[in-house]
């Protein structure tokens, strides 16, 4: 049958078949231009279609631009259940939002390696460079994972998606992240932490079957919190940013789900996380760009000059926190929209437990690129920022298994060597301005 095919398109002697055609055609052209009356028809005709056809293109043009989405169709849904097919016995199905985000694109791999199925779903924002949300793409491209290009709050793409593949898990790490950011752009943590989440778990729990959920919140919530290392059971009720109010909503608003649905809930409380394929807009991203560059830092210091300080945690291991959350996520238990008995509701810390200073994050990124920096201290400005996080993560590692093992110098090597290859910087040549160690 193929062959048969591929013969009709591929006449055996091409040649042939195009010079009989172009004799019979040469002779109809005279026999019909015989006389200029009929030219004359035939030039007008000509013009007719020749406008018709420019006419039809620029509406074709103009109306794409004001196409919905950029999904939909057979054989977009084709690569959908393909890319949510799991390759091994007993594999989840996933849905995973913010796959093209920096925690979201590990997390998609780390899942598919194994044999679960993942679809990514990704609204490529340009809060930080989309170019690298774009290489994060063709990386899962590589291993077989498709990241659809929607945003959260589009009602119709996630029944669409509910629809094509009978999720076992979602994994919900699209959000709008970033403490200082929500002084310019307020709106954007509306809309993507509340609006956003809201939608979501409403396609979750009119889905068929519920899925399990496991989403990020941040160890933000803590905000003021003076009691450490911070606990699950501490108090969240002062935060210090709007970010951080939206993850504490998002913290209650998923419990009311849990309550009146029965999804089956899991929260992880992500503290500063760091890594290769990190992102840009992150303090050790931004410091190393800019001692490469020559350029100076800003230092934050806290009050009479004490130092900042983070629970920094390699990607890694916030990865295998992820997995052996989605693992040991409890069924959801509703279906057609009602709960039909008590579901699981969890929230983690997921930390490293030694918090760092920011001063020896940047002695660390000296070294490792053997250029001194420009530091330029400040006091620490009220944008929402905290003092110091550090998180108690016992419940954790009973519930989860979950064990931090790379220390800050160790993963910032590894980041370090990810940033050099990835963007080609030379810093011996391109940091001539800067001061080698
Ligand atoms: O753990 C969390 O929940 C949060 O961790 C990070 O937030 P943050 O810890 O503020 O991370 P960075 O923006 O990388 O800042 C790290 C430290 O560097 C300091 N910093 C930042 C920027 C700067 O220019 N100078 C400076 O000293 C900050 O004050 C902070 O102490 C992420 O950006 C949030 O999305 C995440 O939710």
């Amino acid at each position: 049958m193929m062959k048969m095919k591929e013969d009709d398109l591929f006449p055996a002697t091409p040649g042939k078949v195009k010079m009989d055609r172009a004799l019979t055609i040469n002779r109809q052209f005279h026999r019909c231009f015989a006389s200029s009356g009929t030219m004359f028809v035939w030039a007008l005709f000509l013009i007719a279609l020749t406008a018709s056809y420019l006419s039809l293109q620029s509406f074709v043009d103009s109306s794409s631009r004001y196409l919905p989405s950029s999904w939909g169709g057979m054989q977009w849904e084709k690569q959908i259940r393909a890319s949510a097919t799991p390759r091994r016995p007993g594999g989840k199905s996933v849905l995973l939002t913010g796959a093209a985000g920096f925690v979201g694109t590990h997390v998609s791999l780390a899942l598919r390696k194994r044999g679960d199925g993942v679809v990514g779903l990704d609204n490529f924002n340009n809060y930080y460079d989309p170019s690298l949300k774009k290489a994060r793409k063709a990386v899962l491209a590589s291993h077989g994972v498709f990241v659809v290009e929607g945003d959260i709050n589009d009602v119709r793409l996630l029944a669409k998606l509910f629809d094509a593949v009978p999720f076992s898990h979602v994994m919900h790490l699209a959000a709008q992240a970033g403490v200082r950011y929500a002084i310019e752009n307020p709106a954007s943590y509306v809309h993507s932490n509340i609006a956003g989440l809201v939608t979501l778990l409403e396609a979750c729990k009119s889905a068929d079957p519920q899925p399990s959920i496991v989403w990020a919140s941040s160890s933000s919530v803590y905000g003021l919190n003076e009691k450490v290392p911070f606990s699950e059971l501490d108090r969240t009720d002062s935060p210090a940013s709007l970010y951080a109010a939206t993850k504490k909503a998002g913290e209650e608003i998923t419990h009311t789900y849990n309550h009146i649905y029965g999804l089956s809930i899991t929260g992880l409380r992500f503290f500063t996380v760091y890594g290769p394929w990190g992102r840009p807009d992150m303090a050790y991203f931004s410091f190393t760009r800019n001692i490469l560059n020559g350029k100076p830092i800003t230092v934050y210091s806290g009050k009479n000059g004490v130092d900042l300080a983070r629970d920094f945690t390699y990607i890694d291991d916030i990865v295998k926190g992820c997995v052996a959350s989605l693992d040991t996520a409890a069924k959801s238990t509703g279906s057609g929209g009602r709960k039909q008995g008590p579901a699981q509701y969890r929230i983690f810390n997921l930390g490293n437990t030694s918090p760092v200073t920011v001063p020896a994050l940047v002695r660390i990124l000296e070294q490792n690129l053997k250029v001194k920096a420009k530091i330029h201290e400040v006091e620490m400005p009220g944008n929402g920022d905290v003092p110091f996080t550090h998180a108690n993560i016992s419940y954790a590692r009973a519930e989860l298994g979950y064990n931090p093992t790379t220390n800050l110098e160790a993963g910032l090597k590894k980041f370090v060597k990810w940033y050099l290859s990835y963007y080609g910087f030379n810093p011996r040549t391109s940091a001539k301005s800067s001061k080698s160690l």
